[in-house]
């Protein structure tokens, strides 16, 4: 196998007649990292691949695999391969030839090539199914497939397109560990796109969190867990309360703000220009009931709902300039002292989780 290569974005755009699908982005993917790019539908992640993979002009700014600038160099001169969200596998031919195919475009002689081909099928547990036509698979053999026939290139950096949506959610938790084990065997560089927050944090080095041809935020997954950058990456990966507001004062190192049309609570961070507008989080699981709360850390929420989970209770509240506010508490403490719908219940949380959120298209 070849050695991993960093991917260097610098300023990139991808225009497609009036839609800007990828707009100004830079990002460093490091040497043997699992890079899962993440967002919502038409946030513009294929776009980025396939710019990466060069499958796709880039209309303004440079990619670079390791030290060589691929802007303008076709897909099989990059030392990238990449693996369709459909697998795209031939289907008159078989395992071997599927796998085969790109070292016969390259002229490699026969023998040779399906001896390679047999050692890549072998790498992923599927010599058996050599002689077998991809209809005579299941939905996990084919993807094992279509990754055997994606390394035989001996790729710096894999890229790989929603390859797990095409499975059942068995199937996708199983191949995810898999592709995982794969890529820390190998020490390739992975960039794998997704719109699942739970598939980017199981497998990710590094999460790129796009939205609106953008970049929110890039970082490991227990940073943009722990410290979303934006509302959007908050709301995107869950399990938060975002609460919008405008900046009043600040106390004890603390900003002051009053709740758009509620009232006033606080947040860590550095004192900002009254009037200002600001987003905050605070984590579902980190909010404590029936306890009164410091001066701006909590309010008097109205229970709406309440979800048993087994494990944990969802508690569901509204309050003053707050439509939905989410607490998930352990079951323990939610039965020793339980609470009904209409309820009105002291919510508090300490001002380490009341997390200040930058505003990044405003
Ligand atoms: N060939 C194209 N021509 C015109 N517009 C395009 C083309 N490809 C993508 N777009 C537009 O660019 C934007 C980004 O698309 P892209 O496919 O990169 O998003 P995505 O995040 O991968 O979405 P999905 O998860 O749905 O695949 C979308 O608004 C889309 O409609």
């Amino acid at each position: 196998m070849s050695k991993a290569a960093e991917i260097d974005i610098a300023s990139v755009s991808k225009v497609y007649g009036t839609t800007t699908a990828v707009e100004d982005i830079s990002l460093k993917i490091p040497a043997g990292t699992y890079c899962c790019l993440l967002g919502p539908s038409g946030c513009g992640k294929t776009s980025t691949l396939r710019m990466i993979a060069g499958h796709e002009s880039i209309s303004s700014g440079d990619i670079r695999l390791g030290n060589t600038v691929v802007t303008d160099l076709p897909p099989a001169k990059r030392g990238t391969a990449m693996m369709f969200q459909s697998y795209a596998l031939f289907p008159h031919l078989d395992l071997i030839d599927n796998v085969a195919f790109s070292l016969k475009m390259k002229g490699l002689d026969k023998e040779k090539r399906r001896a390679k081909a047999l050692d890549m099928l072998k790498l992923m547990q599927m010599e058996a199914y050599a002689t077998r036509r991809p209809a005579q698979l299941s939905g996990g053999q084919q993807q094992r497939v279509a990754l055997a026939r994606a390394l035989i290139t001996d790729p710096e950096a894999l890229l790989l397109d929603e390859p797990l949506s095409a499975l059942d959610p068995f199937l996708k938790i199983r191949m995810r560990a898999e592709l995982k084990k794969l890529q820390t065997s190998l020490g390739i560089t992975f960039v794998h796109v997704t719109h699942s927050q739970e598939e980017a944090m199981a497998l990710a080095d590094l999460i790129v969190v796009m939205n609106d041809g953008r970049i929110e935020q890039a970082a490991p997954p227990r940073d943009v867990f722990e410290r979303p950058a934006t509302a959007f990456v908050a709301r995107f990966m869950g399990d938060h309360n975002v609460i919008a507001g405008r900046v009043t004062g600040s106390r004890d190192g603390m900003v002051v703000f009053d709740v758009n049309g509620g009232g006033s609570l606080a947040a860590s961070g550095k004192p900002q220009q009254a009037g200002a507008p600001i987003d905050i989080a605070i984590r579902t699981d980190h909010v404590r009931i029936g306890e009164a709360p410091a001066p701006g850390l909590g309010f008097t929420g109205i229970v709406a709902n309440i979800e048993y989970r087994g494990a944990t209770v969802k508690l569901s509240a509204t309050g003053a300039g707050i439509d939905d506010f989410t607490v998930i508490i352990d079951d323990s403490d939610f039965f020793s002292k339980p609470v009904a719908i209409g309820d009105a219940v002291p919510l508090a949380w300490d001002a380490e989780d009341a997390i200040v959120l930058g505003r990044l298209h405003s």
